[in-house]
């Protein structure tokens, strides 16, 4: 390949991975490789200047605008930063910026690269005006009703020194625990899990109903201010102030004497960033003192006074002895591969993720070859590659099982998904199991006192064979069984026993979870896709089970925010009639069948057949008013714009984007008053 084949094909390969990254988060390879490849056609670039693109990736910020958001203008621009994974690139760094301030003394301050998306907030006589991503560097989307979710950002701050006009940066993020919870809700309810914690943010931040954003705890770290005229002299002094203005700023930087320090901090956090609440990179060191920031200055891509240090994903080699079929409660079979144990960033590792199928034929993997496992963000760590050097003809190749390990049931795999399915929701004894524990969650029926293999005690004796049966129990059926658990991991035995005060904790729970709201019920029934949130709207809407049992797809698609998709789902769930009968045993246990609140109580008929979506505040009503109204007179409320919605409401400082939008596609705008004259027509 000549070097200007090569350079247009890393041209469009890194353009292509950027449009991925940045507009629809999603990454197409990992960042190590990205950045190497990027390195690579810099090099190219700076060797033959005569073949570099316009559009080169290496002189611009990677992201773009949006069309579902305004467009603003950054007051300073936001600049991405260089970056290397090497001590030598350091010494460098470091060599440059010595020779840049010609001899003066200089720090500098280290902070954690948090794994995020950059934002800017733009504060006005002490209130939140605007907040934008980064965008190109340049021009960035307005989402400011979307960091207004955000609980750590100030919405006003006060104080007697804090400047009229003055812009914070940060990291917005998603929390790990919130990530984990996201991701075992969505895999509760048979929905594909997010990638990554950076990708999931970046893809929130993007939404367009910030009620949902909301739903997802973002979190954001400030680490840079910026005024005209600057009112500090160093980076430290901004960081201390904003923690005292009430921002959120991470105690974790430190101030450096020298490239030493730095590599002194850069090794202290290697693995230490692992304790960290959200995922971390690398570390960023920016020189201290503004008026030295200001001599050396900036390239077209990023400030001369930085750099970000980023660590190599922590990785570790090992052999893949076995995979394990895990059959979770919706029937859907994930493999997980055991690994003979190996240490990774302070902890040993003896299984990691394999995804699906898919990826299984992606990495090519054999039984007992040798795989890199590697830690992310995540806290379950994956394989990531195979060590080909060291294949020996021991490698013998997987073969995905075609029938349930568990139950022998030939699997299924739906249309568009990568996992193989066990459909024997009823008799296969995992997902027979991971059925009680969904129904015994806090958020179900709340009866915790039975985990930890007592349910599985209750199915091998033949007391319970559905959660229903939980409901008949006695203290004498409970009363000294036991069973011993083998760990095949550890060769540890434990034993499950039911004495006394178990059994009258488990009999107390279970009656008092027959006061848990309708909605719990609803939700512990493990219909597919009916996540919690799901069970609440359908609840709040239909108010009773026997509502809902007899909803058609229709009606259940007049719910907010429930598509076709967990219409059909309900629909068929209640027409099966095992489902049924079991419904019949919790209701005659004496399970709340019916919601106290919010019945929609039919006023009228006005409104009958319409689809509605408000934007802004209003004067005579809330927003759950509002569509309690609406659903009342017949109405429902869509989540989005689209061709399909009939009107928009618009109410005080609505959204500019949805009255672009509705505009660009000719849906009619109504006020308050004309929506108040069409409930009373
Ligand atoms: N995997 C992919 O497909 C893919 C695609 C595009 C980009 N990427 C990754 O993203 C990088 C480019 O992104 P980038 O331009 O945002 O550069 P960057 O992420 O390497 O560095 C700049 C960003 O760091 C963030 N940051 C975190 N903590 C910070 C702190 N304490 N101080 C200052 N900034 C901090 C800010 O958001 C800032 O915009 C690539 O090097 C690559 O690793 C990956
Ligand atoms: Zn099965």
């Amino acid at each position: 390949m000549t070097p200007q084949e090569r350079i247009a094909e890393l041209t469009d390969r890194l353009n292509f991975y950027n449009y991925q990254y940045y507009q629809n988060s999603i990454s197409e390879v990992d960042d190590f490789t990205f950045d190497q490849l990027l390195a690579e056609l810099a090099d190219l670039e700076n060797k033959h200047p005569e073949l570099r693109r316009p559009d080169s990736p290496t002189s611009r910020v990677g992201g773009t605008v949006s069309k579902e958001f305004s467009t603003v203008y950054h007051r300073f621009p936001m600049l991405s930063l260089g970056n290397t994974y090497s001590e030598e690139d350091l010494v460098e760094f470091d060599n440059r910026v010595r020779k840049g301030l010609n001899g003066q003394e200089y720090e500098y301050v280290c902070e954690l690269k948090f794994d995020g998306v950059a934002l800017s907030l733009t504060y006005e006589n002490g209130v939140l005006v605007q907040g934008a991503t980064r965008g190109d560097g340049v021009r960035g989307d307005d989402i400011t009703n979307n960091i207004r979710t955000i609980r750590t950002v100030p919405l006003r701050v006060t104080g007697p020194d804090i400047p009229a006009l003055f812009e914070v940066r940060g990291e917005g993020f998603l929390p790990l625990a919130e990530f984990e919870r996201i991701n075992k809700e969505r895999e509760d309810i048979g929905e594909p899990l997010l990638a990554n914690p950076r990708n999931a943010a970046s893809g929130t931040f993007k939404q367009q109903d910030s009620a949902a954003v909301a739903r997802r705890r973002l979190d954001c770290y400030l680490y840079s201010f910026l005024s005209e005229p600057e009112v500090f002299q160093t980076h430290e002094d901004s960081l201390v102030a904003l923690k005292k203005w009430g921002f959120n700023v991470s105690q974790t930087w430190r101030k450096c004497a020298d490239i030493r320090e730095v590599m002194t901090f850069i090794n202290e956090w290697e693995t230490k960033r692992f304790d960290l609440p959200l995922g971390t990179d690398g570390i960023v060191i920016k020189v201290n003192r503004y008026d030295q920031q200001r001599e050396l200055g900036y390239t077209a891509k990023s400030p001369r006074w930085a750099i970000a240090f980023k660590y190599k994903a922590l990785a570790a080699s090992t052999v893949l002895n076995d995979i394990r079929y895990q059959v979770g409660r919706t029937g859907a079979v994930t493999p997980v591969a055991m690994l003979t144990p190996v240490l990774l960033a302070g902890t040993i590792v003896k299984r990691a993720s394999l995804h699906n199928a898919n990826e299984i034929e992606r990495l090519g993997v054999m039984l007992n070859d040798t795989v890199f496992v590697e830690k992310g963000g995540e806290i379950i760590p994956k394989i990531t590659g195979v060590d080909l050097n060291r294949r020996t003809d021991q490698s013998t190749p997987i073969v995905y099982p075609t029938t349930c390990p568990a139950c022998g049931t030939p699997l299924v795999r739906k249309e568009g998904e990568a996992n193989f399915y066990c459909p024997n929701e009823k008799g296969c004894p995992p997902q027979r199991q991971t059925r009680f524990e969904h129904f015994i969650q806090r958020r179900a029926m709340n009866i915790e006192s039975l985990g930890e293999g007592k349910i599985e005690l209750l199915i091998d004796r033949g007391l319970a064979q559905t959660p229903a049966d939980l409901y008949s129990l006695t203290y004498n059926d409970l009363l000294g069984i036991e069973k011993v658990f083998l760990d095949e991991e550890t060769g540890k035995r434990r034993v499950v026993s039911f004495r006394e005060k178990t059994v009258e904790n488990i009999l107390s729970a279970i009656e008092r979870s027959k006061a848990q709201p309708f909605q719990n019920v609803l939700f512990a029934l493990g219909i597919r896709y009916v996540g919690n949130t799901t069970a609440e709207k359908l609840a709040d809407y239909f108010g009773s089970m026997d509502a809902i049992m007899t909803a058609s797809q229709e009606a259940l698609l007049a719910v907010p925010d429930t598509g076709p998709r967990i219409a059909e789902s309900v629909v068929t769930w209640f027409a099966d009639a095992d489902n049924r009968d079991f419904v019949e045993r919790l209701r005659a246990a004496g399970l709340n069948f019916a919601g106290e609140k919010k019945v929609v109580e039919r006023e009228g008929d006005t409104l009958d057949g319409k689809t509605f979506l408000y934007t802004g505040t209003f004067a005579n009503f809330s927003r759950e008013e509002l569509e309690a109204r609406i659903a009342a007179n017949g109405g429902k409320v869509l989540s989005g714009i689209s061709k399909k919605l009939n009107y928009l409401i618009v109410g005080e400082n609505a959204g500019p984007s949805k009255l672009e939008k509705a505009q660009k596609l000719n849906v009619p705008m109504i006020s308050e008053d004309e929506f108040l004259a069409m409930l009373d027509a």
